[in-house]
């Protein structure tokens, strides 16, 4: 399905090339153009046929182009917009893969022109690793993607984009970017903060040492130190421009898990027994809603091909 003559993707990273795949794959779009800060991510895409054209220069990367999308870490938008502004095509849409959305509009509105729609997104779908040989045509299929148009947005390049997104196999919400913050802070970016912290802490450990962390790493750790690998500019980019709402679940959570330590002090195992009834409960529904990766019997919204799956 065709939907968009030119698009530009800038940033051919695991997102931004599974974009430039998804794309040619479902015949979105007839030329795809690529644009990285990056010589040797460009040459990469080159080497991999990812998109029609390799461009460094991002002025001439989004001439002619009716979609642009920025699949840069969040911290790099200003600039992007500032250098792409009086360069964009009448009428091109401009949109983002960003995992934060308050900070899209407060970035780019002052410095793009009025004639083009900016229609924020966020795919929910990702892994731990980086750069263009990391990422594939089947990522975004069966999951979520959320836009956060501003309230006039243009209808039709709304509804255009969703169409880019379905077409990828996803499933789109419509969301106010400050209601996606707020939910993002609390299922994706504290549990980044809490791997990135736990690895931390057992790598810092006196008595401890590290090769005894990996020796004996259970299933639990083993899982934090995969998120934990994921990529620090992004993360650093995440935590920076979602600041409010991370702080505001970070309290909350720190007042829960003051409530445990209580209950484990004082040897109250009901509360301990209830919370965790409660936790496994939350696990169910989500398997039952087919939205865990590792649960066969209920199906994969998406396969990680093996070559791209962690190695452990
Ligand atoms: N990694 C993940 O699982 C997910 C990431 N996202 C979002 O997608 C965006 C990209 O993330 P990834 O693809 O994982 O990162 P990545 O690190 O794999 O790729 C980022 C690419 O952007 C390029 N780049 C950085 N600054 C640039 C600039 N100023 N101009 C042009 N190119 C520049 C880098 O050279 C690199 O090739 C981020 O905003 C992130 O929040 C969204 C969903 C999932
Ligand atoms: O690898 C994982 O487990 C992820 O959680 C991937 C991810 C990272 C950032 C996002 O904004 C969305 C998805």
């Amino acid at each position: 399905m065709t939907l968009f003559k030119q698009a530009t993707i800038i940033g051919l990273g695991l997102i931004g090339s599974s974009v430039a795949r998804a794309l040619r794959e479902n015949g979105v779009c007839e030329i795809i153009v690529a644009c990285d800060a990056s010589p040797e991510c460009l040459d990469k895409v080159a080497e991999l046929k990812l998109a029609d054209k390799t461009e460094a220069d991002l002025q001439k990367a989004v001439d002619g182009s009716d979609l642009v999308i920025l699949a840069t870490p969040v911290g790099t938008y200003g600039d992007i917009g500032q250098a792409i502004g009086q360069a964009l095509d009448f009428g091109a849409t401009v949109t983002d893969v960003g995992s934060v959305k308050g900070c899209v509009l407060k970035a780019l509105s002052g410095v793009l022109p009025e004639h083009v729609h900016l229609i924020p997104g966020h795919p929910v779908a990702g892994t731990e690793q980086s750069g263009p040989e990391a990422g594939f045509a089947s990522l975004f299929a069966g999951r979520w993607a959320i836009l956060t148009p501003p309230q006039d947005a243009d209808p039709e390049a709304v509804e255009k984009l969703k169409k880019m997104w379905e077409a990828f196999g996803s499933k789109v919400e419509i969301m106010t970017p400050e209601h996606h913050d707020l939910v993002l802070a609390i299922t994706s970016h504290i549990p980044h903060l809490i791997a990135y912290n736990i690895v931390g802490t057992a790598h810092d450990l006196e008595g401890v040492t590290d090769s005894e962390v990996i020796k004996f790493s259970a299933g639990g750790f083993r899982d934090f130190t995969r998120i934990a690998a994921s990529d620090p500019t992004m993360w650093r980019d995440v935590f920076l421009n979602n600041k409010e709402a991370v702080l505001e679940m970070l309290g909350r959570f720190t007042e829960d898990l003051t409530a445990l330590q209580r209950a484990i002090r004082w040897g109250d195992g009901d509360a301990l027994f209830n919370l965790f009834s409660h936790t496994r409960e939350v696990r169910r529904q989500i398997i039952e809603a087919g939205q865990d990766e590792e649960a066969p019997d209920f199906g994969r919204p998406h396969e990680i091909p093996p070559e791209k799956q962690a190695k452990d």
